[in-house]
């Protein structure tokens, strides 16, 4: 260990000491010091294989073994993860935590991934708020007076850190930023984790966007290090793994194995793997993305090998999400709820354990669904879906079926991209547009799907192809029609103004970039106070 200089960068404001003590620090550089390099290894790994064609992409002949091995289950579920048949996600935003513990939910998943915009004071309130909610203390009050406070019957708590790719440049070892997946992780634990064992529950988390098992590999190293440095029983960390990503598609078996002591399934992450296909095919072009369904036969077989896993191995298969959200309007409403049955009921049929919602109006709707199929049963691991036979062709079975985009679709994705952005660089990660949740996930498709229409020259059914220069038109008569209308304070123009920017600059790169959130929490996000409001020598944790 060097005599690295530690150094917190952050602004500092009330109670972010509680969150930030010598020790939670001390804990989070240990993992750092201790699992950062292999993460930038792994990082380095993914971007060697973006060089493979993804249509060369196969199930790995060296865990061949792994996956013929009928023999081995991942750990039984923890007795408050048995049964999740509705699961409601968010930001761990004070307002929004109480509401989530108060939905009625069976999990609620704290997200600092695709719902939360990295800012420094969203992530430390957020570690606030967990505590806060684990201690009794979570309260809040609202301009217009209305009280928020916690019900006695709290959902069991599921914590989403960041993914391997992101830093967090808040917190320093030696120059050097840490992992945003170890700090949001590491905080929680440390603040939080014992507090949950001691409440009959556990430190429980999603793992979002992994690429391979190597990945899953390093976390489970991550939680034997941890729960040894804090004193906590091998295996009382439990994880579901996100299959968000195609690498991981061929991976799922693998995936389970590597955390099989530490294992709470795996989650169809649709939205992320829409995106992750899009930027591994960029040769395949697809229509608008409400058009590309979850019975698209590439959809349809990732999520029926994800069942079929995971009940051969004991472990729970959890649904998506239906990014519908409900809407004043009487009308729109009742629609949403319909879409979302629908799109519950299809999951629960397929095997589905339990499902995703992204606001807590939907709760009643997934439960009457799952409740109708399961009766009284906890889930339905028992159904092995034998029946189920997926090959490496079926998982990449998509086909070019756009021949031309219309403007309405053109629009939208300009629309859609400019708007998040701008929402995400003013903090908040999820945003209601149009009637449907837009966070990380789907706005990367957005995004995504407009970089490669252009680059591929794709026609507009007026006749003429997709261009940067006609999307910049369109991003410009965007923030006409905003500024025309009185949207646009001055506040807001700035992050429109940085919005338009990024995009613009994410379009026009030559490969699809791998992700926005890296370049626009690099470019906005990251910058520290012009002092380091800590410096620390190194401490032992
Ligand atoms: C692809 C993926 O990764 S999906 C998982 C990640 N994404 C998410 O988790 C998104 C979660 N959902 C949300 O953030 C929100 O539902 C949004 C932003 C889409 C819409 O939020 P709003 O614009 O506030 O919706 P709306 O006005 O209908 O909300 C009504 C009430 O429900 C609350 N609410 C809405 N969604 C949630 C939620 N997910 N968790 C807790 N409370 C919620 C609001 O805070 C509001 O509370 P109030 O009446 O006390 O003021
Ligand atoms: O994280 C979920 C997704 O759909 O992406
Ligand atoms: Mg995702």
């Amino acid at each position: 260990m060097g005599a690295e200089e530690i150094t917190i960068t952050g602004t500092t404001a009330d109670r972010y000491s509680e969150i930030l003590t010598p020790e939670a620090i001390a804990f989070v550089v240990a993992l750092d010091r201790e699992f950062g390099a292999r993460r930038v290894q792994l990082l380095e790994r993914r971007r060697r294989r973006r060089a493979t064609r993804t249509t060369d992409l196969d199930f790995l002949p060296s865990t061949q073994h792994v996956r013929d091995d009928a023999s081995w289950q991942v750990a039984a579920p923890a007795a408050d993860l048995l049964d999740r048949r509705v699961e409601i996600t968010g930001p761990p935003e004070r307002k929004m935590t109480i509401n989530a513990l108060n939905s009625g939910a069976k999990v609620w998943m704290a997200d600092f991934e695709d719902a939360t915009s990295p800012t420094w004071e969203n992530v430390i309130l957020g570690q606030v708020n967990l505590k806060d909610a684990l201690d009794g203390t979570l309260d809040w009050t609202a301009a217009d007076g209305r009280r928020y406070e916690v019900g006695d019957q709290m959902p069991t708590i599921m914590v989403r850190p960041r993914g391997w790719h992101l830093p967090e440049c808040h917190l320093r070892i030696g120059g050097r930023a840490v992992s945003a997946s170890l700090f949001d992780f590491g905080l929680y634990l440390f603040h939080c984790g014992q507090k949950q064992i001691d409440r009959g529950s556990g430190p429980y988390f999603y793992l979002p966007k992994l690429e391979s098992h190597l990945e899953a590999r390093l976390w489970n190293d991550v939680f034997v290090f941890a729960q040894e440095l804090l004193g906590i029983p091998r295996g009382t960390i439990r994880a579901t793994v996100l299959i968000e990503t195609i690498n991981a598609a061929f991976e799922m078996d693998e995936i389970l194995y590597e955390l099989r002591e530490h294992s709470a399934g795996l989650n169809a992450g649709r939205w992320d793997y829409l995106f992750s296909m899009i930027k591994n095919r960029p040769d395949v072009v697809l229509p608008e993305r409400s058009q590309v369904t979850m019975t698209a036969p590439f959809m349809r077989a990732y999520t029926e090998l994800l069942v079929k896993t995971c009940h051969r191995r004991g472990a729970h298969a959890i649904g998506g999400m239906a990014a519908v959200v409900p809407s004043r309007d009487p009308v729109a409403a009742k629609r949403a709820l319909n879409q979302v049955r629908q799109d519950k009921r299809r999951e629960v049929g397929d095997g589905f354990d339990g499902s995703w919602v992204a606001h807590p109006g939907l709760v009643e709707t997934c439960r009457e669904v799952f409740d109708q199929w399961l009766g009284d049963e906890p889930h339905q691991i028992v159904r092995k879906r034998d029946d189920v036979r997926v090959t490496a062709a079926d998982l990449l079975d998509v086909k070019a079926t756009a021949v031309s985009v219309s403007e309405v679709a053109l629009r939208n994705n300009v629309s859609v991209s400019l708007r998040y952005i701008a929402s995400w660089l003013g903090g908040r990660g999820a945003v209601a547009l149009g009637g449907l949740m837009e966070d990380a996930a789907t706005a990367e498709i957005c995004r995504a799907q407009l970089w490669q229409w252009i680059s591929s020259g794709t026609p507009t059914d007026y006749g003429v192809p997709v261009t940067a220069a006609l999307v910049t038109r369109m991003l410009r008569e965007e923030l006409t029609v905003l500024s025309e209308t009185g949207a646009l304070d001055e506040e807001a123009a700035r992050l429109f103004g940085q919005a338009r920017t990024l995009l613009t600059v994410l379009l026009t790169e030559r490969t699809c970039p791998e992700f926005l959130t890296l370049p626009a929490y690099l470019r906005h996000l990251s910058a520290g106070s012009a002092s380091p409001v800590i410096t620390q020598a190194p401490v032992a944790a």
